[in-house]
């Protein structure tokens, strides 16, 4: 059943209104990962609520208690509830995103303020931190809410909704929220639910949409080196005492080699080789070279053909090295030995693969290195957050509804993907609710999610709430 003709028209007619919606979300600096941010990441929760409640969305605002961060002890962010409709007669439907992003500074390298949405009138692009993750998304559901609302015309199938504030910074207390309403059954917020639907992923490349049945999983680590009681004088200390940083880098140049291989003994070895049938399945994707070294903006992928490139992200671990803390890091030459520093890297993960089984071959990994240095320092090392991967059934009506809608909308069948990205209660949802989840995305591969200049096309704004509003009647119309 495709949507009606009114609605359709109705996104086209209020383009404007919907993106002067996502300006007034960008300008909330709703940075999880930051504590001088936590505020506005409550004036986040408030908007998106106030925004549910003016269509007719019966909303609860769930605390979630606190959390540490940075050494501090802070207010989790609520999470957002929300339900409409109630017809034995219509499917139900639960929507999840976030409203919460990573943190951008103008410094990094941005070419407009990250927190102001900036539009290029020339190339349709909407710049801005959480333009594409997970702002726009999100307020494509809100954009469905408002068109039915003012058409006066009812939605098709009855919604649920889910939205919270610290996805970016590992979704805490969010599972135990999923778990405790789903318990309740019939009388807890997601009582009746038929499926779940997620937006927060991007197509593979610039042209074709996609739907995504799996997404990677994480384990997140700390690693510090402490050693002096202060920062010291490389020119008195030099070659004097065990420096931290000497012994943090080559700690970490033993994670990862230069071609993305895992060095950590077991780590890699659990996930099993691909078959040439499976190959195959990435060989049929609409994806080329170009199309990385485009979104990477360089010519620097690990392969020279494309299956192995995108088994790289959907099928196979990886560990990215993200930064040092404490090190010395400004202008100039300081000669400074640091005193405490400490290593960021994350694993993502595939099935068979979890937190529980990685994180004690790398912490065991870890301090049998640190030994082989013999060195004096102490090390610390701490997992911050993690998450399970997620692979589902993409045989389903739910996947057979989003491949129509998506047909109707963008004339193309859409492509399946696994995304290497990590959205942790994805699992959570699939296994508390016992329902299919779908991650239908509304952005292009070269968005620059958490990167600088991170853009949502005004296309995709557009074209993505009428599909996400198309994806609702396919629902209702079932198979
Ligand atoms: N759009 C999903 C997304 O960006 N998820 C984050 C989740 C995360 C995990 N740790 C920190 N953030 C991702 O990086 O995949
Ligand atoms: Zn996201
Ligand atoms: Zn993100």
């Amino acid at each position: 059943m495709p949507a009606p003709a009114q609605f359709l028209k109705f996104v086209d007619a209020h383009e404007e209104d919907f993106i002067q919606r996502l300006a007034k979300a960008v300008e909330i600096p709703s940075v999880s990962g930051d504590p001088a941010h936590r505020e506005d990441v409550f004036r986040m929760a408030s908007f998106l609520e106030s925004q549910l409640k003016s269509y007719g969305v019966e909303t609860k605002s769930v605390p979630l208690g606190t959390h540490k961060l940075e050494g501090k002890e802070l207010q989790l962010p609520p999470a957002i509830l929300g339900r409409i409709g109630n017809d034995k007669g219509k499917k139900t439907v639960l929507i999840y995103g976030h409203f919460d992003v990573q943190p951008a500074e103008l410094s990094d390298g941005w070419s407009h303020p990250p927190f102001k949405l900036t539009r290029d009138d020339a190339t349709g692009r909407l710049y801005g931190r959480g333009s594409s993750d997970d702002k726009g998304p999100v307020l494509g559901w809100v954009n469905v809410l408002h068109a039915h609302k003012a058409l006066n015309i009812p939605l098709p199938v009855n919604l649920r909704f889910c939205f919270e504030g610290m996805e970016e910074t590992g979704s805490e207390g969010l599972d135990e929220l999923i778990i405790s309403e789903a318990q309740k059954g019939e009388q807890g917020w997601f009582g009746g639910v038929d499926c779940v639907c997620i937006s927060d992923n991007y197509w593979l490349n610039t042209r074709t949409p996609c739907l995504t049945y799996g997404l990677r999983g994480i384990t997140y680590f700390k690693v510090m080196i402490s050693g002096p009681a202060k920062d010291l004088h490389s020119g008195v200390f030099g070659r004097m005492v065990h420096e931290p940083m000497t012994d943090l880098v080559l700690l970490m140049s033993k994670l990862v080699d230069v071609n993305g291989n895992i060095l950590i003994p077991g780590v890699d070895e659990m996930v099993q080789s691909p078959t040439e049938e499976e190959r195959a399945l990435y060989d049929s994707l609409d994806y080329s070279i170009q199309d990385v070294e485009e979104s990477a903006g360089g010519k620097i992928a690990l392969a020279t053909d494309k299956a192995s490139v995108l088994m790289g992200r959907m099928r196979s671990p990886s560990l990215s090295l993200h930064g040092i803390e404490g090190a010395f890091y400004g202008a100039g030459g300081k000669t400074v030995i640091p005193a405490k520093v400490s290593g960021k890297f994350s694993i993502r993960l595939v099935p068979p693969q979890t937190p529980d089984n990685v994180n004690p071959l790398v912490v065991k990994y870890l301090n049998a290195e640190f030994k082989k240095l013999n060195s004096k320092n102490t090390l610390t090392i701490e997992e911050l957050h993690g998450g399970k991967p997620w692979v589902e059934d993409h045989n389903h009506w739910n996947y057979e509804a989003a491949k129509r809608a998506t047909l109707e909308i963008y004339k193309q069948t859409p492509d399946l993907t696994r995304e290497g990205g990590s959205i942790p209660v994805t699992l959570t949802f699939a296994e508390a609710l016992r329902v299919n989840v779908l991650l239908l995305p509304m952005g292009r591969g070269d968005d620059g999610a958490h990167s600088t200049n991170e853009k949502l096309d005004k296309s995709n704004y557009i074209e993505g709430t009428k599909l996400l509003g198309t994806y609702l009647y396919e629902v209702a119309a079932g198979q």
